[in-house]
């Protein structure tokens, strides 16, 4: 059995910083993992480990902007319709990684996740070629300092989810930059982001902050929006899909939560038969003295 993580979220949220940092803990024990980059944009310097697979082998967005004169936007759209259409090609890159941990880091583009068939395409074809899959989906700790920015967050993780359909986790990443004093009485607002005592209302998002809007906290919102906030309220109650997993990679433990997450998730190692003693090596002797 093959597994694969999508790495997904919006721009900047820490994606690549979280896919280097997995690749960095799975190697540490003893577990062979291999980066793949789905970003047809991305630099290079980008990555902490070089990609074993790139999609910039296939195409890369400069080319599809200088040579058909795409925009932005489009020409991503136009990469993905191309790796879809050259599946063959991913499958070949793929040939060669049996029984291992593919880290798919995926582009910051939201659309991509809410309403394009490339990932559940994408998916599919996985899925044909022996691999399990399953989505890490990671917005940012900044989110929480506004609470209309965080719930447009939730909402667009509930979208994506129900877009891709597969084995899912939330994590609020850059957790780092959350006050970790509980005794401050501004909530922690003085450092721009709300202090870890409301932490727990935003990882498990609680509608009622939307529900109630507090005057200090930001000017209210327009009146005639206090009708679509219930219906937001309403739908996060009644469909409470959407929690998060705080992620702080200042802290092994942390990181290690949000992996063991990750293989409860994709039920890792069910299927691995277990290693006769010629399979083991002199290092795996040494584990168990
Ligand atoms: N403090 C802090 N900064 C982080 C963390 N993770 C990422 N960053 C910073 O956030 C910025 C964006 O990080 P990336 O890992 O490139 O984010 P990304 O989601 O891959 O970005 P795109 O591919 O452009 O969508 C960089 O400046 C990182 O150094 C974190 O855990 N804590």
């Amino acid at each position: 059995m093959r597994y694969a993580v999508l790495v997904t979220g919006p721009a900047g949220a820490g994606k690549s910083t979280f896919s280097g940092s997995f690749m960095t803990h799975l190697s540490l024990s003893r577990r062979t993992a291999h980066l793949v980059n789905l970003d047809p944009a991305a630099a290079a310097a980008s990555f902490e480990y070089e990609p074993a697979i790139d999609i910039k082998d296939l195409i890369s967005l400069e080319d599809v902007m200088s040579e058909l004169d795409y925009g932005p936007n489009g020409g991503l759209v136009y990469c993905f319709e191309y790796l879809l259409q050259n599946m063959d090609w991913l499958e070949e890159e793929l040939g060669g990684f049996d029984d291992d941990y593919l880290i798919i880091d995926c582009p910051g583009q939201i659309e991509l996740y809410t309403h394009h068939p490339f990932l559940p395409t994408l998916v599919k074809n996985l899925g044909r070629m022996g691999i399990r899959t399953c989505a890490v989906y990671l917005i940012e700790s900044q989110f929480m300092e506004d609470k209309y920015k965080f719930f447009s967050g939730v909402l667009s993780a509930m979208s994506a989810m129900v877009n891709l359909e597969i084995p899912w986790i939330n994590v609020m990443s850059k957790m780092d930059l959350v006050t970790s004093n509980p005794e401050d009485p501004s909530g922690g607002a003085r450092n721009g982001i709300r202090g870890r005592r409301n932490i727990g209302r935003y990882l498990d998002p609680d509608p009622m902050l939307l529900a109630f809007p507090q005057g200090h906290e930001r000017s209210a919102p327009n009146p005639r929006f206090h009708a679509l906030n219930q219906a937001i309220v309403q739908l996060i109650e009644d469909h409470p899909l959407v929690s998060f997993l705080p992620l702080d990679l200042t802290s092994s433990d942390s990181l290690e939560t949000v992996v063991s997450h990750i293989d409860y998730t994709m039920q890792y190692g069910e299927d691995e038969e277990p290693k006769e003693p010629h399979d083991l090596d002199d290092g795996d002797f040494q584990d168990l003295e």
